[in-house]
């Protein structure tokens, strides 16, 4: 599995008697140094944009259901406002994981109330600190245009 590439990495399940077992195989997680979980008690939050040249980031929707975007940075002091976002609809229902590699920013909201993401990084809180870059949320994506 490429590690640089924006990209949903899917897995999938496995039931009997005993109920059913979620698995994502080609989600290789040896560079992993932290997670965290973020909820959003409502589907108004836009978080967004938060950006990494060295960190990717892997989300699992855990509750509900996420729009997440992601965007490749052209120039960090002074991105083009007509860069690309591209959009993944993450549903706690799917196993699969969104990763966003180094050298993009990423923004989301929720579909739902009290959504939830699982969110994995490649890098420890102390060297993330300094490589966190944050641009204005209406840049890129109209993200009025997804409030249900
Ligand atoms: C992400 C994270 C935050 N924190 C603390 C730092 C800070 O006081 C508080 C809020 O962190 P932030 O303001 O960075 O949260 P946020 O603005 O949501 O940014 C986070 O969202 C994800 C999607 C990213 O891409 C990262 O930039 C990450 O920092 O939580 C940790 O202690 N450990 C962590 O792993």
């Amino acid at each position: 599995m490429d590690n640089k590439k924006l990209q949903l990495i899917k897995g999938n399940e496995h039931t009997d008697h005993r109920g059913t077992l979620c698995f994502i195989n080609d989600f290789n997680m040896s560079s992993i140094k932290r997670m965290y979980t973020i909820t959003h008690p409502s589907t108004s939050i836009v978080r967004a944009w938060q950006a990494h040249k060295m960190e990717s980031k892997y989300f699992k929707c855990i509750k509900g259901r996420f729009l997440i975007a992601a965007v490749a940075i052209d120039n960090w002091e002074n991105p083009s406002k007509k860069l690309q976002a591209k959009t993944f609809m993450l549903d706690a229902k799917n196993t699969e994981v969104l990763q966003i590699p180094a050298g993009y920013a990423n923004g989301f909201k929720a579909l739902d109330a009290d959504a939830q993401l699982l969110v994995f990084s490649d890098k420890g809180l102390e060297s993330a600190k300094n490589d966190q870059f944050r641009f204005d949320e209406n840049l890129w994506m109209n993200w009025k245009e997804y409030i249900n």
